[in-house]
């Protein structure tokens, strides 16, 4: 059999097989991307993602009925004034089809990335979080019953939490802040048997995520000329570029890629820093006081202070290709915005989501945008309040408590090997 896909680095355009593949096999510093031999997308009858299994990297699709969906705004469209507004939703919203019971897109990354490391790799996947994505994967570990081990911030134990019983799951807590969960990642990633899922450098992370846009133009009949989201890493802003140029090549939606508005919660912002100064790298100074300026934002899963932002096929050859532009946008903004949101569209917000919507309002505003024209708004996560309503939710207790500045070495590093040695 032919396989469906085959990867390709942006540095050096070597094609490759995938074996759970992250980087360049030539050591190129670049995100490495899948080409898919479907050049037109056929939808597919199946749950979820996977009516786009055609762009997906994986061979087999879950039976998991949680992918976004994507409706024409008329409330909130009015209200800014905007004649087409696209709306694409991540969450939980039984009234319009949204099944996401984790309330984030992080679930559309969480999917794709555990089929692929069973089709084309082996161990128990690490995942670093702030929250949302550590929950996405305990979701689908909890409901495939795949084993894997979540790294959180202390304090952030309580998003941890799933819709069905997770038996599988290895959470340990740290003591400090997304970044030193993802330290600590690190780490535990030198235990034997356990995998780096590896962010943005994952191909069915970035395409699943990418799901988005596909479903957003599929609702616009076309390409949308903009395209709004929150971002911390970025990679639902790169994946959206990669998903266009897919729709491009497809034919029937457009040659206009979209403008990637991309947005960061003030005070934390070094990509927005990066990019209006005109770098194509990140310096300390795009992150002056950055532990207080991370403890002051309200949407802390846009924290992340290493972004793929200068890698080649990164953020900021995202911004360029796109003629994007970057937004900083202050709790109060993202409040605000967000409340109008919810009030005229009838769904409550994750803080991220609020930040897109207040990118939006600025947008409009400032005037950087024509009124005219095809918007997609991607609200990254949403539902809490509804969910609850619906559904148990299960708490996951920390197999360790860490504290700040912990090692994974001796006692630690041995009952973390016991345990991948007893769920793998
Ligand atoms: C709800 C939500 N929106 C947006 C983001 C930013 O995503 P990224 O920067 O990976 O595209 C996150 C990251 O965790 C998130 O949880």
């Amino acid at each position: 059999m032919t396989e469906k896909y085959r990867l390709e680095c942006p540095g050096c355009w070597v094609s490759f097989d995938d074996h759970y593949t992250l980087d360049c096999p030539m050591g190129c510093r670049a995100l490495i991307r899948t080409y898919y031999h479907t050049r037109q997308l056929d939808i597919k009858e199946l749950p979820g993602i996977f009516r786009y299994i055609d762009w997906l990297p994986v061979e087999h699709s879950l039976p998991l009925d949680a992918g976004p969906i994507s409706y024409r705004s008329d409330a909130f469209a009015k209200e800014l004034d905007l004649a087409h507004l696209i709306v694409t939703f991540s969450g939980y919203w039984p009234e319009r089809g949204g099944n996401i019971l984790t309330c984030s897109f992080k679930e559309l990354e969480a999917q794709p990335t555990y089929l692929r490391l069973q089709e084309k790799g082996s161990g128990v996947l690490q995942i670093s979080s702030a929250g949302n994505t550590g929950r996405a994967f305990c979701q689908i570990s909890a409901l495939t019953g795949v084993p894997v081990v979540v790294v959180v911030p202390a304090e952030n134990a309580d998003r941890i939490w799933t819709t069905e019983k997770a038996e599988n799951v290895c959470l340990i807590t740290v003591e400090g802040d997304y970044t030193d969960a993802i330290e600590l990642g690190r780490q535990v990633c030198t235990v034997p048997g356990i995998i780096a899922e590896g962010g943005a450098r994952n191909v069915a992370r970035r395409d699943g995520m990418g799901t988005t846009l596909l479903d957003g133009t599929l609702a616009a009949g076309r390409l949308p000329d903009y395209y709004f989201q929150a971002v911390g890493s970025g990679t639902g802003g790169i994946a959206a570029w990669e998903a266009a140029e897919r729709l491009v090549g497809d034919g029937r939606f457009g040659t206009h890629r979209p403008e990637l508005h991309l947005s960061q919660n003030a005070p934390f912002i070094p990509m927005v820093r990066a990019w209006e100064g005109g770098r194509d790298r990140i310096v300390p100074a795009d992150m002056p006081d950055a532990e207080a300026a991370i403890a002051s934002v309200s949407a802390d899963v846009l924290t992340n202070r290493e972004p793929p932002y200068g890698v080649k096929g990164g953020v900021y050859d995202a911004l360029v290709a796109t003629a994007g532009k970057m937004y900083a946008v202050t709790n109060d903004e993202a409040r605000a915005a967000g409340a109008l949101f919810s009030g005229l569209e009838g769904i409550d917000l994750d803080p991220a989501a609020a930040v897109a919507v207040g990118s939006l309002v600025r947008a409009v505003e400032e005037g950087s945008i024509d009124p005219g024209k095809v918007v997609l708004l991607n609200i990254t996560g949403g539902g809490y309040d509804r969910v609850r309503e619906d559904h148990e939710q299960h708490r996951i207790e920390p197999f360790l408590r860490l504290p700040a500045g912990a090692r994974i070495e001796g006692e630690v590093r041995g009952e973390i090997a016991g345990w991948v040695a007893s769920h793998a």
